[in-house]
Formats: C-alpha cells, sequence, structure tokens
C-alpha cells in the first residue's frame, strides 16, 4: 500500500459495501475480542506455578486495546461533543462472511481511531443535518502509518445496530435454544426513530422473524414516516431478506404502549427522563432491552425500576467502569463473555443490553469494509 497518499472511502463507496452479514461478524468479533482472561481456576491452563492468567495474545487468542474515549465539549454546551475513540484488535479472524474477511482465516490485527460528533441540535437545522458525524482514520497495523481515511458516519450506524443485534441473538434467542433465532417470531418496540431507531427497526426485521414491529417517536411523524417507507421497502424486496411474512407495523402514542407486548425492545433517544417503566412492560417477563441512547449519561432513558429487575449485560467492562458510573443495577457480564462461553440468560429473564459504543467495533468493521472495497477493485 502506498504510505505516501492515504486513500479516502466516501459515503457513497462505504454504503456501496455495508451488509448485515459482514457487518454483525466484525461486530462479533469486537465483542469477543474485548473479553479479558479469566484468572486461572479449575481446568484453566497456568503456565508456571504463581505466573499471571495468560494473556489472550499469548493463547493465539483475539485481544483489544482499547482505552477510554476521550471526549471534548464544544462551545461551551454539553450537547455539542467531539469523541476521539482509538483501538487495536490484535489476532482476530474474519471468515469471508458477506465478503469483509478472507476466506483463508487469517489472523488480522487492526489500528484504527474515530473521531465523531454528537451535536443534537443537527437535526432542527434546516436541511437537517446528522446528530453523529464521523471520520475513521486506518492505519498500517506494523508501521503504523496512515492508510486510509473513512466515511464513519453510516459505520457507526450500522455498527451499534449491529452490536444490538448480536446481543438479541445471544442474550435473548440462544435462551431458548441453539437455533432459535432462525425460529422463533418476535414483537419488536423501537423507541426513538432517529438515525438509530429506523436503522433498528429495518435491521431487526431484516435479521430475525418479526411478527410485529412496534414504532414510538416523540414527534409522531417522523414515526408513521419511518413505518411508511418500512412497509413499502418490505412489500418490495418480500423475496430476498424478510420472513415468510411481512410483519406487521404499528406507530403508537406513547413509548408505554409501543413495549407492552414486546419480547424484544430497541430504545435509542437522547432522553434523560425515563421513557419506559417496568409497569409498561409485558407481566410474563422473557423480555430483552437494547439500551442505546447516550445522552448525558448512558441510562437515562430506562427507569430504574427495570433496571433493578434486569440482568444488565455491557459490551464492554472496563468501558463501563468509566462511562456507567450511577448504573442503578450491578452488571451481570459482556455479551463477548456469553458468546464465547454459551452462558445464556434464563427464559424468563429481564435482560438489557446497555451499549455503549466500541471504538473496536468501528476498527472491525471499517477493516472489513476496506478489504471488501479492494477487493471490488480487482
Ligand atoms: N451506543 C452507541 O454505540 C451509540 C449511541 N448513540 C446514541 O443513540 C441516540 C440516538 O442517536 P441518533 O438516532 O443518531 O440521533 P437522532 O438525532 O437521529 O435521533 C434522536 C432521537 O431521540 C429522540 N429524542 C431526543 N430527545 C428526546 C426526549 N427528551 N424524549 C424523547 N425522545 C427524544 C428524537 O425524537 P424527535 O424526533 O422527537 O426529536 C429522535 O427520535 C443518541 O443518544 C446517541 O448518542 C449513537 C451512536 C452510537
Ligand atoms: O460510540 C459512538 O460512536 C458514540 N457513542 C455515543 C454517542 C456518540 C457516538
Amino acid at each position: 500500500m502506498n504510505t505516501l497518499a492515504p486513500v479516502f472511502y466516501n459515503a457513497e463507496s462505504v454504503r456501496r459495501v455495508l451488509n448485515w452479514p459482514m457487518v454483525n461478524e466484525a461486530v462479533e468479533a469486537a465483542l469477543k475480542a474485548v473479553v479479558k482472561p479469566k484468572a486461572p481456576v479449575g481446568d484453566e491452563p497456568m503456565d508456571a506455578i504463581g505466573s499471571e492468567p495468560q494473556s489472550n495474545e499469548s493463547r493465539g487468542r483475539s485481544y483489544v486495546s482499547q482505552p477510554a474515549r476521550n471526549v471534548t465539549v464544544a462551545s461551551n454546551d454539553p450537547s455539542k461533543l467531539l469523541l476521539t475513540m482509538p483501538a487495536f484488535v490484535g489476532n482476530y479472524q474474519l471468515t469471508g462472511n458477506g465478503a469483509g474477511g478472507d476466506a483463508s482465516n487469517v489472523a488480522r490485527s487492526t489500528l484504527a481511531c474515530k473521531v465523531v460528533t454528537s451535536f443534537r441540535s443537527n437535526r432542527l437545522l434546516q436541511p437537517p443535518l446528522p446528530s453523529i458525524n464521523a471520520n475513521i482514520l486506518l492505519f498500517n497495523a506494523h508501521t503504523g502509518e496512515l492508510e486510509a481515511l473513512m466515511a464513519g458516519t453510516d459505520i457507526t450506524t450500522w455498527r451499534t445496530v449491529s452490536a444490538s443485534l448480536v446481543a438479541t441473538k445471544y442474550l435473548y434467542f440462544r435462551r431458548f435454544g441453539p437455533r432459535a433465532e432462525q425460529q422463533l417470531g418476535i414483537n419488536v418496540a423501537v423507541v426513538g426513530c432517529g438515525a438509530q431507531g429506523q436503522l433498528h427497526a429495518a435491521a431487526m426485521c431484516a435479521n430475525f422473524r418479526v411478527d410485529k414491529l412496534t414504532l414510538y417517536n416523540r414527534t409522531q411523524i417522523r414515526a408513521v414516516q419511518l413505518a411508511n417507507e418500512l412497509r413499502q421497502r418490505m412489500a418490495h424486496d418480500s423475496d430476498s431478506c424478510y420472513g415468510p411474512k411481512l410483519p406487521d407495523i404499528q406507530v403508537c402514542g406513547s413509548a408505554g404502549e409501543a413495549v407492552a407486548e414486546a419480547d424484544v425492545i430497541c430504545i435509542a433517544t437522547y432522553a434523560k427522563e425515563p421513557l419506559i417503566r417496568a409497569s409498561d412492560l409485558r407481566e410474563k417477563r422473557s423480555v430483552h432491552i437494547n439500551a442505546v441512547g447516550a445522552g448525558e449519561v448512558h441510562f437515562g432513558e430506562v427507569s430504574d425500576d427495570i433496571y433493578q429487575e434486569s440482568l444488565v449485560y455491557v459490551d464492554c467492562m472496563e468501558n463501563a467502569r468509566h462511562e456507567l458510573v450511577g448504573l442503578p443495577a450491578p452488571i451481570a457480564g459482556e455479551v463477548g463473555d456469553v458468546i464465547i462461553n454459551g452462558n445464556y440468560p434464563d427464559e424468563q429473564a429481564l435482560t438489557i443490553f446497555q451499549s455503549m459504543g466500541m471504538a473496536s467495533e468501528d476498527a472491525c468493521v471499517a477493516e472489513a469494509v476496506q478489504t471488501a472495497l479492494l477487493s471490488c477493485d480487482k
């Protein structure tokens, strides 16, 4: 690769190659890589008596270096943030699923840094702009030279939605059996129909068998527009990715109404006050919540009484120590650990995936996108 001239991949190029199998595989790789080896107990092998637990690297497993993200407040306004999100992901594999990978299963390492702004008032501009705008720097992991600058706004939305998909697969479906995500029909509620909510709604229907999709948005017209768009798109694509039966899509007048019959809830707003409460949820719990919104805190949009009843899982325990201070419930574990060890929740559990977003997800997806774009050029 020419080290003197980093390549620029614009948003259009990135969009051309994004697809769910590719992104889901890359995000799953990032979620697993972040899991630290456990201290040696029982049958865990030890290097030598009294030695430290083996590192993931020395075991040939994937691993991550991902410092806490740095947040800069712009114009003295806490709703205008610039975040820098560096990550190194070592020794991970992508199989070639969805064209991002390498069928030979060669282990890869990625060094990247996302620079992202969150300006929530952008939606009020004329014309409106996305609240989240991102670019990703991809470096040569051996020499440290900058190889590519990639538009990262779509990658941010896709990898965040994908983390919710992966969490739903392992924290919700797998409690019912090994292939439950292909067999079971679910009711999905989406609370917040901004950029995240829109893609969560479409992706849940494209990746799982959704019987009913309920939508709530503070400004109702956006939920109505999303419902209409999804109905049109699904009718048009019905042969390809959606199941044998198209979901029944309903717009609701309150968040409580939207989640009342939901098995899986995706909530992605800037709300500081809770939009959903324990009394809104189905009595027979067996419910999974993807809590995505990050206003001033990550967990404002879901009420304390839901957290107190839930098993809360995170993408990264280390980041949670910095970013989830004051979370009203203990953290049960990392999604990656559940993927690796198969320790799924009980069928009746109420689970929350508290999504913070990881730089390593951006790194793995950006690497997969670059691989796919390079293979298009061949
Ligand atoms: N976990 C992660 O990895 C990531 C999390 N995020 C977070 O996801 C959330 C949504 O982002 P995105 O979709 O890009 O943002 P958008 O600006 O596109 O959408 C914001 C949504 O939040 C709703 N909303 C804002 N304030 C309130 C409120 N007080 N009460 C109810 N609804 C409200 C808006 O409703 P209305 O249409 O009425 O204005 C809209 O539906 C943000 O908190 C963002 O920080 C984003 C990226 C990654
Ligand atoms: O992970 C990200 O990227 C973001 N998370 C919170 C809000 C800004 C972007």
